[in-house]
């Protein structure tokens, strides 16, 4: 089992590039610790960094984006919790206490806490969260248990569940209102946190409130940088984020891209609030629709795997329960091998295939199925889809700001 893990790691890795891999390895031991449940934590792996990969982009400054955006010249690293689909209804999926059980990371994650609640007490004196659901409510839980600000300043709104707002007043005692002015007012970062179906609409009626001073963050997937500014029809700094569900143990990977007004100190702001939840990752804009097909959607397919572990324990005669505890012990053990071992994923997996023996049975069985090639398809498919929904919304708003 431990081989498939190492396997499944290398073919999402094949389906990027290397570089990808301290962002693969994140989300697995995000996911981990997510189904574990019970053993939550949160862990700022701030040594995972990736690189950037120049990319052109075009933004409403008219020129590329390389070599002029913050991120050009900011160190990238990987640093990064979910929460109200509407079904939700106030409840919560998110963990709320989060517990370190690294010991080996103890005092450095105390440090950088530390380090967190400085630049944030600096920075942060009012957030806005538009939007109240499972991602809004993952990164207000890190604010508030790390103590980056304090919860009567962190305000929040959605559309129309009240349980929601009451759920969160009780929960991290935040500020619930409906009153956009109120909500907006004296921030300096506003969190967009809608689906992308309703985001014309949200823009609709907060664009009066937008400031050009203000840090605008948006995680809404596929929804460019321009298409925002165009439908506020206003020049402001727009960071956009793709965080995954395991921000909801303090586990996420976290990509951002800022546009080009978006000032350096402001991109820190945003990797200082994303790295509350996870690690952070500095990438041009262009790159999200990869980042959204490999770590946003990463953790379904984890769970994805996991499901067909369990299934192929019931044929072998497993009971259920002991079934699921020697999958996700064999889950976490490879997502700590792939960590601490300097060995690649490929010699790691050598290391487990004995000639003849039975792992190479095994995995001369995923191979006849062309499981590498379902595994590239699958993120490849995932990116195309971040590009095609990007492009749909991008056409859906020019329609509209032409017409407005
Ligand atoms: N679920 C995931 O794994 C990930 C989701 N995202 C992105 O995060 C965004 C939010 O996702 P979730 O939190 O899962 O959605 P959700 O459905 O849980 O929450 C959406 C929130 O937006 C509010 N809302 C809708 N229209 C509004 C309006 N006009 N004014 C104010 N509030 C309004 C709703 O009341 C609700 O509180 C999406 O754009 C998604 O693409 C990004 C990364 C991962
Ligand atoms: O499936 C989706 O569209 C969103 C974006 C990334 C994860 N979930």
């Amino acid at each position: 089992m431990q081989l498939f893990c190492l396997f499944i790691m290398e073919k999402l890795n094949k389906g990027g590039t290397t570089e990808a891999r301290p962002f693969v390895l994140y989300w697995m031991r995000g996911l981990f610790v997510f189904h574990k449940g019970s053993f939550v934590k949160i862990v700022v792996f701030k040594r995972n960094y990736l690189r950037l990969i120049g990319a052109e982009v075009r933004d409403s400054c008219g020129s590329s984006g390389t070599g002029e955006t913050p991120q050009a010249f900011t160190p990238r690293r990987l640093t990064a919790r979910p929460a109200e689909s509407e079904h939700l209804e106030g409840k919560s999926t998110t963990t709320h206490y989060l517990v370190n059980s690294n010991k080996v990371c103890e005092s450095s994650l105390h440090k950088m806490a530390e380090n967190s609640k400085e630049k944030g007490a600096g920075i942060m004196k009012k957030i806005a969260f538009i939007g109240a659901g499972s991602m809004a409510e993952a990164i207000i839980s890190g604010l508030v248990t790390q103590q980056v600000i304090e919860p009567e300043n962190i305000f929040v709104t959605n559309k129309s569940n009240d349980d929601r707002f009451v759920y969160l007043k009780d929960q991290y005692g935040v500020t619930a209102t409906r009153s956009l002015q109120l909500l907006v007012k004296d921030a300096d970062l506003v969190v967009l946190a809608v689906k992308p179906k309703d985001i014309l609409e949200t823009m609709q009626s907060i664009k009066e409130y937008i400031r050009e001073e203000m840090l605008f963050i948006s995680v809404v997937a596929g929804v460019h940088t321009t298409s925002l500014e165009g439908i506020a029809n206003k020049r402001f700094s727009i960071v956009r984020a793709m965080p995954n569900t395991s921000a909801a143990v303090g586990k996420s990977a976290t990509a951002l891209a800022a546009n080009c007004h978006t000032k350096d100190s402001q991109l820190q702001t945003a990797i200082t609030l994303f790295e509350t939840v996870g690690t952070v990752a500095v990438v041009e804009e262009t790159q999200l629709d990869a980042v959204t097909g490999l770590s946003g959607s990463g953790p379904a397919y984890i769970y994805y795997l996991v499901e067909a572990l369990e299934k192929s324990a019931e044929k072998i005669g497993l009971d259920s329960e002991t079934a699921k505890q020697l999958i996700l012990q064999t889950l976490m053990g490879a997502a700590d091998m792939l960590q601490k071992s300097p060995k690649t994923p490929a010699v790691l997996r050598k290391e487990v295939t004995s000639p003849g023996g039975t792992t190479e049975a095994g995995l001369k069985a995923l191979q006849a199925h062309q499981v590498e090639d379902a595994f590239i398809a699958c993120v490849q498919e995932a990116t195309e889809q971040s590009k095609r929904m990007g492009n749909q919304i991008s056409k859906e708003l020019a329609k509209y700001v032409v017409s407005q």
